[in-house]
């Protein structure tokens, strides 16, 4: 993994940034702010420098042992949005059904972060992380269902800060109502709480 946030050219940003507010960068209380925002960074576009398929690299083979149907349901999703640069976050859930392999438990929320800590939008997120399961595991289908709150909707502009935005994207034969109902229906009985 490389990284790629330049830590002195956010700071240097966010020093401008100051400055245009009005705020004086200088002052003892805002004087570490840039350095402070340039290391966050370093996390929030942590994923810029990752290429997620190599999470999936160590598949593992099943065959005819393979179960019908996996699903990976509640974990956290932490994205930004590409508009405004605030966050939006909640939960994803994501849905295979395996073909010849599956793939160590802990591979899949790593695929998430890895295409969440870029300036997304929710549906693109949604469809690159289907297709890059799609692509390595090779499934018979996947199924990935993002719910999130967005700053930028909570916080700012229509200001709904209890909207949930909720996306679907899909690969195979889970793009089929029928096969995506099960999924919902696994999905109804308990666990999450929606997106928090
Ligand atoms: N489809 C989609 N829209 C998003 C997402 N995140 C933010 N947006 C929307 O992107 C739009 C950006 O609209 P613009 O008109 O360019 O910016 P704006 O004037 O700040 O928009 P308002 O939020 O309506 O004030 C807004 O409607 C946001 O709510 C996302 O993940 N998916
Ligand atoms: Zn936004």
């Amino acid at each position: 993994m490389s990284e790629t946030v330049d830590r002195e050219r956010v700071a240097a940003a966010v020093r401008e940034l100051l400055l245009a507010i009005g705020a004086d960068p200088d002052s003892p209380e805002l004087a570490s702010t840039p350095a402070r925002v340039a290391e966050s960074y370093t996390e929030f576009f942590a994923g810029m420098g990752q290429d997620p398929a190599s999470y999936l690299s160590d598949a593992i083979p099943v065959g005819a042992d393979t179960g019908e149907l996996v699903l990976v349901r509640d974990l956290t999703l932490r994205s930004m949005c590409e508009h405004h640069l605030l966050p939006f976050r909640g939960r994803a859930h994501i849905a295979y059904r395996p073909g010849r392999s599956v793939v160590g438990l802990s591979a899949i929320p790593r695929v998430v972060d890895a295409l969440a800590a870029r300036p997304q939008v929710q549906e693109r997120l949604g469809e690159q992380i289907a297709q890059t399961l799609a692509d390595g595991l090779a499934p018979e289908g996947v199924l990935v269902l993002l719910e999130a709150r967005h700053g930028c909707v909570s916080d700012r502009g229509v200001r709904q800060a209890d909207a949930v935005t909720v996306t679907v994207a899909s690969r195979g034969v889970l793009a089929d109502p029928v096969q995506q109902a099960a999924v919902f229906a696994l999905l109804g009985q308990g666990g999450s709480d929606g997106a928090s």
